[in-house]
């Protein structure tokens, strides 16, 4: 190593410092889209950014997707996903799919990383202590009249924040998979941006930082739009610049902005270390919302 890049190594770490400390003890919520585990190299970046940041003492909280990767295993068993205003159309063979890909492989995949670069990471779903509450979504059509029913679709009541804050007072790291519970018992689906920006509002989170596959929010000529407010994003809904899965991802970002939560961010996911160059550096990343 040329002693140059050592000393520009030390000054990087040195710039870390003013966030260490304003973040310290501070919840960050994190979610990661399915559409950001592109790669072995990716996800291990992710898992240990995710560890170094518990290491000086934040308290991050992770709540992940994994729409493609159920897409892939529907179309093994030979069905077809469908999606209608960025929500999968579930129906009960679809919902155990879900719970497999969700609930089992991913969750397990993102807490053996993280488990494997040091940290201690906890798997859960909105079914354990049920503490993920939904009742099923129904949503209108496009004329805002007729009730589309998309099936096991959950739409969140309550979200309790007791079991994430006891996990991350002992030190541990919650891997959270959104799967709520209704009244009944059964499992409804979730968008993950949905519990992400829910979950950020009751841990009454300092950040939410959703990862994605785009650089960020992006107009219609394909710039990056660096900050959005409310104001704004009412105009991009309005004229169709944001569509499919952005809807949920703005829609629940605006909402934890408006709710109290100080930055939220939606970022590329596709960059290596885009939570590190997000939470400790001055480099912006991505698009900010603010509720004004
Ligand atoms: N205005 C927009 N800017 C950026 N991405 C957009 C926009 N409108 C729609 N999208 C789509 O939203 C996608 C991200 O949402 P989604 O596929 O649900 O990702 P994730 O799995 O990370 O939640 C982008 O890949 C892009 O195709
Ligand atoms: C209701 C609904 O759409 N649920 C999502 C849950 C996973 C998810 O949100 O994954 P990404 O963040 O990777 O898109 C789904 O079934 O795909």
């Amino acid at each position: 190593m040329s002693e140059i890049t050592a000393q520009t190594k030390a000054e990087i770490l040195s710039e870390a410092l003013p966030y260490i400390q304003r973040f310290f003890d501070k919840t960050i919520v994190i979610k990661y889209g399915g559409n950001a585990m592109i790669d072995e190299e990716l996800k291990e970046g992710f898992a240990s950014d995710v560890v170094l940041l518990k290491l000086v003492g934040m308290n991050p909280v992770v709540v992940h997707g994994g729409g493609p990767q159920i897409n892939d295993l529907l179309d093994r068993i030979g069905k077809k996903g469908e999606f209608i205003q960025g929500m999968r159309v579930t129906d009960a063979e679809t919902m155990d799919v879900v719970e497999m890909v969700l609930g089992g492989h991913v969750n397990k995949e993102i807490v053996s990383l993280i488990n494997k670069h040091g940290g201690k990471a906890i798997g859960l779903t909105g079914q354990d202590s049920h503490f993920i509450r939904a009742h099923k979504m129904m949503l209108k059509d496009d004329a805002g009249e007729e009730t589309v029913d998309i099936g096991q679709v959950g739409e969140i009541d309550k979200i309790d924040p007791a079991i994430v804050t006891h996990l991350d007072a002992a030190d541990f790291i919650p891997v959270i998979a959104p799967i709520g519970v209704d009244a009944s018992g059964e499992s409804l689906n979730i968008n993950a941006d949905l519990v992400a920006g829910k979950l950020a509002e009751v841990l009454k989170a300092e950040k939410l930082i959703l990862m994605t596959n785009t650089p960020g929010v992006l107009d219609k000529e394909g710039t990056l739009l660096t900050k959005l407010t409310a104001k704004r994003i009412d105009e991009l809904f309005a004229d169709g610049t944001i569509s499919g899965g952005m809807l949920p991802k703005i829609g629940s970002a605006l909402d934890a902005a408006k709710s109290g939560v100080n930055s939220v961010h939606i970022i590329d996911g596709r960059v290596k270390h885009a939570l590190l160059l997000e939470v400790l550096t001055e480099q912006g990343v991505g698009t900010m919302i603010r509720a004004k």
